[in-house]
């Protein structure tokens, strides 16, 4: 059937939904995904909470869904756009189409859209609103930004996985399964916690350093919690990840701000200025830390975006304090900056920890 993606500069584009959806409309940020693969971790990646993501490789979904790939218990996205959705999944691990999975989790799925046409819109304008529809007319006015996503996709109880020696507390703002894996396969015992847990209750999990995760939204929506982060991350040797990157940027009174249209693709270049080197990353973010705001700060840039000079990660002067803006985890991606992790977890075992 014919529908509609209605933008809140007010243009409109035609596609077809294959099948009806769950509601009269859906609406939601729309934000564009690069990738040639990696369509079932964006699909479940909680970072994308409340986003409708416009795949600009024109077919998507051809090795299909498997049981592997699996970024979260679930898809978060709002509504999936592509030029032409596979049919079937051509790989011997599929176990459903793309199509199939997302009728199955109510996601609407508009094909047929052009979509060079839509992301050029949204390169010029900036990241907007929309709204799928089976009506040709809409009332843009009424699209509304939703409130606070990572209330929705963080943990509300503590959960341990691994046994490793090491103790990591993952702090749950939406947490993607392959950075727990990345510490679990690096011998860590990993405990997850809900996004406000109190200083008090991280301090007696005896943790020996903390990992602050992705998430969706404007990191901003978490001001409340700053202080309480600010002291966690105070007292042990941290890395922070995409939505934590930017809260470590927050909780030490710098800035953050929205990007034109993001970055959300596996092939970023960030230049790292310890190595000397660039590297492909994997990316997904709107919000980005902004520079000037850094010089009162014991932080300096050590990551830069090769393609705007946006910040890509910090690292803090004095404490065992390292951030990233990028996924160092991939899925979707380039695993060239996956040592990160073994960089942070050196710093661990030097026992750096308590200071302040
Ligand atoms: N992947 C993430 O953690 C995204 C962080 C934040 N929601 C942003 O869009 O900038």
């Amino acid at each position: 059937m014919n529908a509609y993606l209605h933008l809140a500069n007010g243009k409109k584009f035609a596609g077809r939904l294959e099948f009806p959806l769950p509601d009269s409309e859906v609406s939601g940020e729309v934000v564009f995904f690069t990738g040639m693969t990696g369509y079932q971790e964006v699909l479940t990646d909680p970072s994308y909470k409340n986003q409708i993501v416009v795949f600009t490789y024109p077919l998507i979904g051809n090795y299909g869904i498997n049981a592997e790939d699996f970024e979260s218990k679930r898809p978060h996205v709002q509504a999936v756009i592509v030029y032409e959705a596979s049919a079937q999944g051509y790989h011997y691990e599929a176990e459903y189409s793309l199509k199939e999975y997302l009728q199955q989790w109510n996601i609407p799925l508009l094909t047929h859209v052009d979509t060079r046409a839509l992301v050029k819109d949204i390169r010029n304008q900036g990241t907007m609103l929309g709204n799928i529809t089976l009506e040709a007319e809409c009332d843009i006015q009424a699209l509304q930004e939703k409130a606070f996503p990572v209330r929705e996709v963080s943990t509300s109880q503590i959960e341990t996985y691994g046994n490793g020696d090491t103790h990591i507390v993952l702090v749950d703002f939406g947490y993607k399964k392959s950075i727990l894996q990345s510490l679990v396969t690096r011998g860590c015992k990993v405990t997850i916690v809900p996004y406000y847990t109190s200083s008090q209750t991280i301090q007696a999990l005896q943790p020996d350093g903390i990992v602050l995760s992705n998430g969706p939204g404007d990191p901003k929506q978490l001001s409340k919690h700053l202080p309480n982060i600010r002291h966690i991350i105070d007292h042990y040797p941290t890395l922070a990840i995409c939505l934590g990157h930017q809260l470590v940027a927050l909780a030490y009174g710098a800035n953050t701000e929205k990007l034109r249209f993001g970055h959300r693709g596996a092939n970023q270049p960030v230049y790292d200025a310890v190595k000397k080197k660039v590297f492909m990353t994997s990316q997904n973010h709107s919000y980005v830390v902004n520079e000037n705001s850094l010089a009162n700060t014991p932080f300096i840039v050590r990551f830069t975006n090769v393609n705007d000079s946006s910040v890509e990660g910090m690292v803090h002067r004095y404490k065992p304090i390292l951030s990233v803006q990028y996924h160092p985890e991939a899925h979707p991606g380039p695993s060239d900056t996956n040592d990160i992790f073994d960089e942070f977890l050196q710093t661990v075992l030097k026992g750096e920890k308590v200071y302040a």
